[in-house]
């Protein structure tokens, strides 16, 4: 059965379709089952030159931020972790964590349930289809979603709640969306978010104090948050130097707290290029998103990052992304906006943003900048 024909009917929005991909009017399917052994990448995941993958970039060297020393009480300890966080964050948005507390065997684990779901027949993952303008569900290229820059990758994304009300909103997810006999997988993945959820609180702590504003301000902020899981699957490409598995971008959440698998492929806009940041399984990859940087009133930025494929070996990324809760207004600090630093952004909420990126615009290095001129549209 062909695998990739011209795309189906016109997704609102996002599709800048030709006729001729239209002519067929035949669906487009990503099955990377079989995609993967094709000698040509079909035109619809060939990226422009100038976004290509480039051949060896420099690598990312950043030393990791040691969370068990910060939170040990030293005070030496602290006030280093602080100094890297607010050098990092001021000039990059990205920065390691190791010595985190986080239960190897519950990591190995979330990588081998991606193995399995992912292994699944593409019949069976699309029983968790992600619906248009919707965040959660699985996707497939995103073929759905946008008809040219395809990334080369499938996802399963889902929700996690820091809130009593959800106290088993992942598991529920699995049985519910797959059936009981994905209850296991389940309580990995809730397990592994409950774990996402205290690291990324305690790096909320570290944040705060190192803008100043103090250890509590931003854990409270986001004591009941709203965030995203996500599962990322990038399988073998014949053609890597062609396409990417995540185009560049800032995340539009506030923190991602990323794993990735030993095989690399994540790589961070510094100093006007590329870099690879080389796998560290012991260590998690910490980034800034653009609602974390409105927080900031713009001191933190938003980190810039894309992922690569390959030719060799599937990769797998765990994606954890904090988020407020959808209603909450993202305003800095006072202490962060004087004279000096007048407010960059307006007040917005979360659910607002996040359905810009859903229903408006495919997130990118500029998001919040064309976040900013939408809603300053609607209200004029
Ligand atoms: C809120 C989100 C939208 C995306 C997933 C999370 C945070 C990162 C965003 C994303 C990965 C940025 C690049 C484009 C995107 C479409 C993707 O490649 O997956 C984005 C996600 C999304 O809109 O589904
Ligand atoms: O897979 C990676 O290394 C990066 C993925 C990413 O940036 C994302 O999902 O937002
Ligand atoms: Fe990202």
């Amino acid at each position: 059965m062909p695998i990739i024909m011209p795309t189906c009917e016109r997704p609102p929005q996002f599709t800048t379709k030709t006729k001729a991909q239209n002519e067929e009017n035949r669906p487009l399917v990503f099955d990377a089952s079989i995609l993967q052994f094709q000698s040509n990448i079909p035109s619809e995941f060939v990226w422009p030159d100038h976004e290509k993958p480039c051949s060896g970039p420099p690598e990312l060297v950043i030393p990791p931020i040691d969370l068990k020393a910060f939170f040990s009480g030293d005070s030496l300890a602290i006030s280093n972790a602080m100094e890297q966080v607010n050098l990092a964050c001021k000039k990059h948005g990205f920065f390691l964590v190791v010595n985190h507390g986080i239960d190897s065997e519950l990591v190995a684990k979330a990588h081998k349930y991606m193995d399995l779901f992912f292994g699944m027949k593409l019949s069976e993952k699309q029983r968790a289809q992600r619906k248009i303008g919707e965040h959660c569900g699985y996707a497939s290229s995103f073929t759905g979603r946008f008809s040219s820059k395809l990334p080369w990758k499938e996802t399963l994304s889902f929700r996690y709640c820091a809130d009593e009300q959800f106290p088993n909103i992942v598991e529920d997810y699995f049985v519910n969306v797959m059936g009981e006999d994905f209850g296991q997988l389940g309580t990995v993945y809730q397990e592994y978010c409950e774990a996402m959820s205290n690291l990324s609180l305690g790096i909320m702590e570290l944040l705060g104090m190192s803008l100043g504003v103090g250890r509590e301000h931003f854990r409270e902020f986001f004591e009941e948050h709203d965030s995203i899981m996500r599962l990322n699957y990038y399988p073998i490409c014949q053609k890597p130097d062609q396409t990417l598995g995540t185009g560049p971008h800032c995340d539009p959440t506030s923190l991602t707290i990323l794993h990735q698998d030993h095989v690399g492929g994540l790589q961070v806009f510094v100093d006007e290029k590329w870099h690879d940041v080389t796998p560290n399984t012991d260590a998690f990859v910490v980034n800034i998103g653009d609602t974390f940087m409105a927080l900031s009133n713009g001191i933190y930025k938003s980190c810039l990052h894309r992922a690569v494929v390959n030719n060799k070996t599937v990769r797998k990324s765990l994606a954890f992304f904090l988020s407020p809760k959808m209603d909450k207004l993202v305003i800095p600090p006072t202490s962060l906006v004087n004279q000096n630093t007048p407010r960059l952004y307006p007040d917005f909420t979360w659910s607002s943003l996040l359905e810009f990126t859903q229903k408006h615009y495919r997130a990118d290095m500029k998001t919040l900048f064309a976040f900013t001129e939408w809603i300053s549209q609607k209200i004029n």
